[in-house]
């Protein structure tokens, strides 16, 4: 079924419900389609999963073979990675002092942190919609408490999205919990390419980084000395904030990136080989994206009652 959430001078936005879900757990697909773009929203996870300037291809990359799953993340769009990035290093913590204290304090299988986090495993609300002639503005959040043993502070998300002729996207977190709380997150962005091999980020190269394929448990910090490949497996957490500028030499197109509040970029592909053991990549997919993040991949301090910003903004250029 599909509902019109919003119809006037500027924009349309509907509601699709999925029929990948059950009929229990209905999410919906906001689409957008305004004069400056097209855009594809999912209300599971929150996440932006199209964003199409007008006069450009998508912005971002979605998998042909994406779950739209309870207990799985979206593959592809800009997924949401919070509470925390990655695997969770208190977990590891809570396993030592289990060793150490001799304490049964361990995560069970279910508590085990998901990676990423669970933000973009859960339906979120809409909060407002709205549009001019610039564009269409979708409030989105997510409240929760005791969501995890590693973050049990109650706490509210408000995800603000403007699309236009460009992306300005806000992710407030507050802490409504009475403790003081830590995060670290990612703004996990999937940008469509005509190939890695075609891509240059010259604003990489001279900044250091920590290599996330090193074995080692304490990873060095390396400093990118020549244009950095995207070619290949990449796990790789940029120390920089500024601005970034993917180019894509085939498509003739250039991506701008520029953060608020994020101290890293990530940038990641995971190659074929790794590809092709991962369910949720279609055959040959790895080989349409860079995923470049605005991320805090380290703890970061949500004081009780208190909100924290990070935010991004995207623009897309034709170069011919
Ligand atoms: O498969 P996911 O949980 O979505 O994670 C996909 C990737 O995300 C990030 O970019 C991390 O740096 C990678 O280590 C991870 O493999």
């Amino acid at each position: 079924m599909t509902t019109i959430l919003l119809a006037n001078n500027f924009a349309q936005v509907t509601s699709t419900n999925l029929h990948h879900f059950s009929e229990v757990e209905r999410f919906a697909q906001l689409t957008i389609s305004h004069a400056h773009c097209q855009a594809n929203i999912s209300l599971y996870g929150g996440q932006l999963l199209s964003f199409q300037p007008t006069g450009h291809k998508d912005v971002l990359w979605l998998s042909k073979q994406a779950s739209y799953q309870t207990g799985k993340a979206i593959r592809g769009g800009i997924p949401l990675c919070w509470p925390w990035f990655g695997a969770n290093d208190k977990a590891d913590n809570q396993a030592s002092n289990t060793l150490s204290t001799g304490l049964n304090t361990e995560l069970s299988s279910q508590q085990k942190p998901v990676n990423h986090g669970f933000a973009r495993q859960l339906p979120w609300s809409i909060e407002s919609i709205s549009a001019d002639e610039q564009g269409v503005t979708l409030v989105l959040s997510l409240t929760g408490e005791d969501q995890h043993p590693l973050w049990p502070n109650a706490y509210k998300l408000t995800q603000t999205l403007f699309l236009g002729q460009q992306l300005k996207h806000v992710l407030a977190m507050s802490n409504l919990s009475q403790q003081d709380a830590q995060y670290s997150a990612a703004l996990h962005n999937y940008f469509a390419v005509s190939n890695p091999a075609n891509v240059s980020i010259d604003t990489l190269t001279g900044v250091s980084y920590s290599d996330k394929l090193s074995d080692k448990k304490v990873k060095a910090l390396s400093i990118q000395q020549q244009a950095v490949s995207c070619v290949g497996e990449i796990d790789r957490e940029y120390h920089s904030s500024a601005k970034m500028t993917i180019v894509d030499n085939l498509w003739q197109r250039q991506i701008d990136i520029v953060s608020h509040h994020c101290q890293q970029w990530v940038l990641w592909n995971p190659g074929v080989a790794l590809a092709n053991t991962m369910a949720d990549i279609h055959q040959g997919g790895e080989q349409e994206y860079v995923c470049l993040e605005a991320a805090n991949t380290r703890w970061q301090a949500l004081p009780a009652g208190e909100t924290v910003v990070i935010s991004q903004e995207i623009n897309v250029t034709n170069l011919d």
